[in-house]
């Protein structure tokens, strides 16, 4: 049964991209490419497509576009060769299931990958051919369980999976050719030039999320080089996890500090404490705690369900007998995903994807407040290029994300300008409450392409295609 309403956001690149030297033209030919893509892939998803896909889908049309770094219009290394890099990861608010196409592996990566046109479809193959099946028993569709396989071993599977290949010269562009020859020679880019890596997350009907990232690397890269798109945790990343909300108990640190967050790994399954004084639920909360947060020195470190660990006090029977029936326990799941774009070795040194999940998970923030702290201006992308900031690129970058909760609300996006955050109420539609996917986004550079489905005041859909924070043609940014 469908449970979501299809969500998806595509970047193409982002990097040192100046308005005064992004002339009209080029600026609309993303533009129409972007679009057109975002078209078509949104179709999939209403469809019925899985997630996976359709993100495939987007991601295969950007390689065959010579305006984008990946596939056919990617970049050279500096022995004028070009090597390319692709990745794959899914999630699901659906409880876990390994016969879900992708669960059993989760994230596929190929790397130093030559002559396959499509370079994702590679990387999804992989996910999908694991050699095993659910139970373990072995299954013959020559795959592994390795999330991460490079060069002439993956291309070789390639081959024997049916993917197609070109030859050089399919690959080979003016423009990017150009940009090898004048950045060996050490001279300036006449144009604006984005690290061009595309990328796109989308959440289908069922609820699953999956990102699909492919790139060819970073201009005149050493050969060999292995960049963070290919990188699990570094250029992507894509998770899922069970959250419990009023119904549980709470952590006892909690309830110190309106906004402090604890969360304790049980036997079995993380738990996660919400920020409960401030949030919707707040008149969910059972009579007992209506004068707020006080310490409690003696109840137990952790948020766990009623039947395993109560919160102890004079009043804790009666308060069970009367207030349980009406306040069960519900076990909500969040999933999110993440790509990436920018410089690679950065993204490498910090982890970046998996450090926005971290702090969206373990830290309670919006994926729009992760994904600043990280990728935002001042965060920790460009705080870790120290002295080197703006002068050979190091920290640039942006990412993109979609965060969804089977919970009636998540917590507000971040009210950032920078940071675009759509609220993720519940929508209720025939067949019961649909949940709406967040999307987010955010660059600490000039600019990254991107573009996306927003709800409208009505709730219609609404295209956005967009490079600078503002819109190309405003006076400012
Ligand atoms: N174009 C890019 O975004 C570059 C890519 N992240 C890399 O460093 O390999």
């Amino acid at each position: 049964m469908a449970i979501c309403k299809p969500t998806l956001i595509i970047h193409g690149g982002a990097g040192n991209i100046r308005r005064d030297k992004l002339p009209p033209d080029l600026y609309e030919k993303h533009r129409a490419s972007l679009q057109s893509y975002l078209r078509s892939t949104y179709a999939l998803l209403n469809d019925g497509a899985t997630a996976l896909d359709a993100a495939v889908h987007a991601v295969s049309l950007l390689e065959d576009d010579e305006l984008f770094n990946c596939g056919r219009g990617s970049v050279f290394t500096s022995a004028g060769t070009i090597e390319m890099e692709a990745s794959v990861m899914v999630a699901s608010v659906q409880p876990l299931d390994d016969n879900r196409p992708g669960e059993l592996k989760k994230a596929a990566a190929v790397m130093n990958v030559r002559n396959v046109r499509h370079p994702i479809q590679l990387a999804r193959e992989s996910l999908l051919r694991t050699g095993c099946s659910p139970d373990g028993t072995p299954r013959a569709d020559g795959g592994s369980m390795h999330p991460q396989l490079a060069g002439p071993h993956v291309e070789n599977l390639a081959r024997d999976w049916g993917l197609e290949f070109k030859p050089d010269e399919w690959f080979w562009t003016q423009k990017r050719w150009d940009e090898h020859r004048r950045g060996l020679e050490g001279k300036d880019e006449p144009i604006s030039l984005s690290q061009g890596t595309v990328g796109c997350v989308c959440l289908d009907q069922w609820g699953n999320l999956a990102v699909a990232t492919s790139t060819g690397g970073k201009t005149n890269k050493l050969p060999g080089r292995i960049g963070d798109t290919p990188t699990l945790g570094a250029g992507f990343w894509a998770e899922a996890w069970d959250m419990f909300l009023p119904g549980g108990l709470l952590v006892d640190k909690c309830a110190v500090s309106p906004h402090a967050y604890t969360q304790t790994t049980l036997s079995t399954q993380n738990v996660g404490c919400w920020d409960l004084w401030g949030s919707p639920f707040r008149h969910m909360l059972p009579r007992w705690f209506a004068h707020g947060p006080k310490t409690r020195d003696n109840d137990p470190p952790a948020y766990l369900p009623r039947s395993a660990h109560c919160v102890t006090g004079p009043d804790l029977k009666s308060v069970l007998d009367m207030e349980c029936s009406e306040f069960e326990p519900r076990r909500d799941r969040k999933a999110i995903a993440l790509s990436g774009t920018g410089d690679g070795d950065t993204f490498l040194r910090i982890a970046a994807a998996h450090s926005v999940a971290s702090l969206s998970r373990f830290q309670n923030l919006s994926l729009a407040q992760a994904v600043q702290s990280i990728a935002g201006l001042g965060g920790a992308l460009q705080r870790s290029a120290g002295s080197r900031w703006g002068v050979t690129g190091e920290g640039e970058g942006g990412i993109i994300g979609i965060e969804v909760s089977t919970a009636k609300a998540i917590l507000p996006s971040s009210s950032s300008s920078s940071t675009m955050g759509v609220s993720n109420w519940g929508q209720k539609a025939e067949m019961g409450p649909l949940y709406r996917g967040n999307v987010v986004f955010d660059f600490n550079c000039g600019g990254m392409w991107r573009a996306w489905i927003e709800p409208g005041p009505l709730g219609e859909d609404i295209e956005r295609v967009m490079v600078f924070h503002e819109e190309y043609n405003s006076a400012s940014g």
